[in-house]
């Protein structure tokens, strides 16, 4: 795979003196979704004003195919569409109007067979000529993808798209991300909506106080950094754990009749051959075993706890 994106040792000093990024690297690779994942303040947005020639670094570099920010920004641009957190629209401008000048403002030529191709597939093309005031939010949303979309961008940035939607909108949004994906587009995400990334990303990058803590193929790093839990049921309840069971840290359901050991992925030996001999002869008798993923959602929190704590 090629980078279509390089970021190299971004740094974003604010007058003031606060350095929300400090010394951010990395490469996205052309046709991936890469969701970057962080609390409030973490330096999502500044990251993306950043590569998007809104704000400039105070050092640093990003290339946006071969094209270096500082020396090419028109060329660099023109790759990349941006919709922002805010729904930032004309109300009283129709549909088509909104998105065929947006395309005019990048100097493309006009194309309507390729604003109703975008239109279409975010299905506002029966809405084309509605004015945005008379949209739901919903729709909004999707008009600023499609304004981002009018330039034929290869390169899309969204930041935060589904802050404050309901939960349908959201599913909605995560379909048109991966059309857009299917239709070639590489696609970077902000969120701290974790199902989110789980949900859609291949790849994860981890952002807390202006640093990437981590970035990883999302699979591998569920793998990597997950714990496991498994759940045994047993089959008559107890009242207390087996004092030969005392070493397993384990945790008795309410109902007496489960058993949970948590056990790294990672390790050499997950002990669970030894806490079923154990079981065994503490004279319980099994009825059912499973086991559980920790998800990215506790992996997130760990990380981010402890960069905090450090
Ligand atoms: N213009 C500015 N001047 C000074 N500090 C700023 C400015 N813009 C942002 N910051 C600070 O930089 C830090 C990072 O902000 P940023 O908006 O990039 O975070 P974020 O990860 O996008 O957060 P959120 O999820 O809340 O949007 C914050 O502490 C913020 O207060």
């Amino acid at each position: 795979m090629t980078s279509i994106l390089e970021i190299k040792d971004l740094v974003k000093r604010y007058d003031g003196g606060f350095e929300a990024l400090k010394g951010v690297s990395l490469n996205i690779e052309a046709g991936e979704i890469l969701a970057l994942l962080g609390p409030n303040g973490a330096g999502k947005t500044t990251l993306i004003s950043t590569v998007c020639g809104i704000t400039t670094a105070t050092s640093g570099s990003v290339s946006v195919d071969g094209n270096d920010i500082n020396d090419n920004f028109r060329a660099a641009r023109t790759i990349i569409g941006l919709v922002p957190q805010e729904v930032n629209l004309e109300p009283f401008e129709t549909v088509l109007n909104t998105v065929t000048f947006s395309r005019g403002l990048f100097g493309k030529r006009r194309d309507p067979a390729y604003i109703e191709k975008i239109l279409r597939q975010l299905s506002l093309w029966d809405k084309k000529d509605n004015a945005i005031r008379t949209l739901s939010g919903g729709m909004k949303r999707r008009v600023l993808i499609a304004k981002a979309l009018s330039h034929e961008p290869k390169v899309l940035f969204l930041d935060e798209p589904t802050a404050g939607v309901d939960v349908e909108l959201r599913k909605d949004m995560w379909d048109i991300v991966a059309d857009l994906k299917a239709s070639g587009v590489t696609i970077i995400l902000t969120t701290h909506y974790i199902e989110e990334a789980e949900a859609i990303a291949d790849r994860v990058g981890v952002i807390n106080q202006g640093e990437l803590l981590l970035i990883e193929e999302k699979t591998a790093l569920m793998k990597r950094l997950g714990q496991k839990q498994l759940n045994v049921e047993l089959q008559e309840p107890i009242s207390e754990i087996p004092a030969g069971l005392a070493s397993y840290d384990l945790v008795l359901g309410e109902d007496g009749r489960t058993l949970t050991y948590s056990y790294d992925t990672k390790a050499d030996r997950t002990g669970i051959t030894s806490l079923l001999g154990d079981i065994a002869a503490a004279g319980l008798t099994l009825r059912d075993l499973q086991t559980e993923q920790s998800s990215l959602e506790d992996i997130f929190v760990g990380l981010v706890h402890k960069e905090d704590a450090a």
